[in-house]
């Protein structure tokens, strides 16, 4: 059985009397531990399908198995222990809460939660333990989203979902966090999952999944991804 199984998902928005079906019978595998991209254009439903995967937002209809467990079933507490547990997330614009220090984003997030690293350790693993008494104001775009990341591993969680996680930095910022990302998915053996826009980014990735319309327009499987160094755009 695959480690998490997105089976035809169908999601539909209501809007009064308008209805928009943001997934329109998606469908997709994925392996633990594999690095995985989602391409495709504004409006395509990959943010709608990774909210459903974390437990932010409910399918209409589908089953969502992750990790033997359908989703989908689950009901209010146990949703909200998967979502604290099991799921770390990742933003374009990093997410974090202002008057509190980058050591103290991290450690909200973990408080919660069961299983969790040390923060400052966490910190540390991203590149920032010069930086963690610095609110986010003092620290540049790539290292708030270092903390963000710090944040969401620190959790310990299954599934790594990061939405444009190098949208709103520069090339090089964006490298370095690609990079990071990719070491924690083969370092720690946590299964990413990262939405761009960016198709070249898709070849470090073991998996790109296209989406277009709501649906899976195609998967591609990369026998040999390349490394962040490797790709240009
Ligand atoms: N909460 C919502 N209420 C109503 N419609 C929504 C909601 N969330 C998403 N949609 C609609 O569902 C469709 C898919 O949106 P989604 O954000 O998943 O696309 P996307 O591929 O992530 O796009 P982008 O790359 O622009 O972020 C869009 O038509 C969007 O307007």
């Amino acid at each position: 059985m695959a480690y998490i199984a997105f089976n035809d998902i169908v999601k539909t928005y209501q809007m009064g009397e308008i209805s928009i079906q943001a997934l329109d019978h998606a469908q997709f595998e994925i392996a633990q531990g594999e690095l995985v991209c989602i391409l495709g254009p504004s409006g395509a439903g990959k943010t709608t399908a990774l909210n459903i995967l974390g437990g932010m937002d409910t399918a209409t209809s589908g089953q969502v198995l992750v990790d033997g467990v359908d989703i989908t079933q689950l009901k209010n507490k146990a949703l909200i222990n998967y979502r604290r547990n099991d799921i770390g997330f990742v933003f374009q614009f990093y997410n974090l809460i202002q008057n509190l220090t980058a050591l103290e984003n991290v450690e909200m997030a973990v408080q919660l939660t069961k299983d969790s690293f040390s923060p400052a350790e966490t910190l540390e693993k991203v590149g920032l333990a010069a930086r963690q008494n610095n609110f986010p104001a003092q620290l540049s775009g790539g290292e708030q989203q270092r903390v963000a990341i710090a944040r969401a591993l620190a959790k310990n969680p299954k599934l790594l979902l990061c939405d444009e996680p190098t949208g709103a930095l520069d090339y090089h910022t964006g490298k370095q966090i690609l990079s990071l990302l990719v070491d924690t998915c083969r370092q720690e053996k946590i299964t990413v999952i990262i939405i761009t826009h960016n198709s070249a980014i898709g070849q470090i990735a073991d998996k790109v999944i296209k989406f277009k319309n709501g649906r899976v327009e195609a998967i591609q499987k990369n026998d040999q991804p390349l490394a962040v160094e490797a790709i240009e755009w």
